[in-house]
């Protein structure tokens, strides 16, 4: 698995925050060597990033090793510096080289611009569980892409968790909203739901402990139970007549959380758009 890479041919790394990190934990779980892999980042701490190699993050891409051509760059920068950095690659992309984006609203368009044309550009949008393997990723790319280099592209966000092939490029902002930002609305879930109960009486810690062990049991069996749609999991927790459905009569109303749900979605699709630059 993941065997594509060799220290000619590296998986070249750019931008590890948040999410880059979160992506080379999974690779390095997922067996690439730590002698395949470079990052570049001017604040990186390879400290961070346990397994990989001291001597393979730099600052800058101008203090990568001269004539490397990488098989796989994958750009985990702000959207917003994606022009600038796009270009610092161009010595480090070959005939063979896969130039992934994993930045909100970044288009195929725009990324053949920053590489000059060269490479094969994919387009991804990945989510933080990525750091536990529990991540999912959309991926796209021109419809020309070969097989072996769209087979690397899903194999590297698999190695993150799941990965599903989004055929059209144009999904791909709905794609951020849904899945990309995703985990902070369970976050925020979490959140809220604490809050309410220290409403209702509730020590914050105790609420607290109460809400998030809930999100995570949530997960679990949802999990665990995979033949089971959520809603059919709902339903299991709803007595007629009882406590939930009182709450979930407040949450299915017209105005509720479907309602917020939709307004948030289409917002943050709507900022993907506004990101492409
Ligand atoms: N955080 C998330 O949940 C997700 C983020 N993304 C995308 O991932 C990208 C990165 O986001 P985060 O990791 O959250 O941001 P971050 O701020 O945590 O990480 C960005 C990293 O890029 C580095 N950097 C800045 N300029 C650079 C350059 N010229 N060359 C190399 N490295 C440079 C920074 O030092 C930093 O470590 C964004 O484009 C975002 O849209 C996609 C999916 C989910
Ligand atoms: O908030 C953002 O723009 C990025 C993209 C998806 C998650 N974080």
């Amino acid at each position: 698995m993941l065997q594509y890479f060799s220290e000619t041919a590296p998986l070249l790394l750019v931008g590890c925050g948040h999410m880059g990190r979160a992506m080379a934990q999974g690779w390095l779980r997922a067996g690439v060597p730590a002698d395949h892999l470079y990052v570049v980042d001017p604040q990186a701490d390879p400290v961070s990033l346990p397994g990989s190699r001291a001597d393979h993050f730099v600052a800058s891409a101008g203090m990568l090793p001269r004539g490397m051509k990488a098989r796989a760059i994958v750009m985990a920068v702000k959207p917003q510096v994606m022009n600038d950095a796009l270009p610092l690659m161009a010595p480090f992309i070959g005939d063979d080289t896969l130039v992934l984006s994993v930045a909100a609203g970044v288009t195929l368009e725009q990324m053949a611009r920053g590489t000059g044309g060269e490479g094969t550009c994919v387009r991804v949008m990945p989510n933080t569980p990525a750091a536990i393997g529990e991540g999912i990723s959309g991926v796209t790319a021109a419809p020309g892409i070969s097989e072996v280099d769209r087979a690397l592209a899903l194999e590297l966000m698999d190695a993150t968790g799941e990965a599903v092939w989004i055929e059209h490029e144009d999904q791909m902002d709905a794609v951020t909203a849904v899945s990309g930002s995703g985990p902070a609305y369970v976050f925020y879930m979490v959140e809220c739901l604490a809050a309410a109960g220290v409403r209702q009486g509730l020590p914050e810690a105790t609420a607290m402990a109460l809400a998030r062990q809930t999100i995570i049991g949530a997960g679990h069996l949802l999990d665990a139970e995979t033949d089971l749609e959520a809603a059919e999991l709902r339903r299991r927790v709803t007595s007629p007549g009882g406590t939930t459905a009182a709450a979930l009569d407040v949450l299915m109303r017209d105005d509720g959380l479907g309602q917020l749900m939709e307004r948030a979605v289409a917002a943050a699709r709507k900022r993907g758009q506004e990101l492409a630059g």
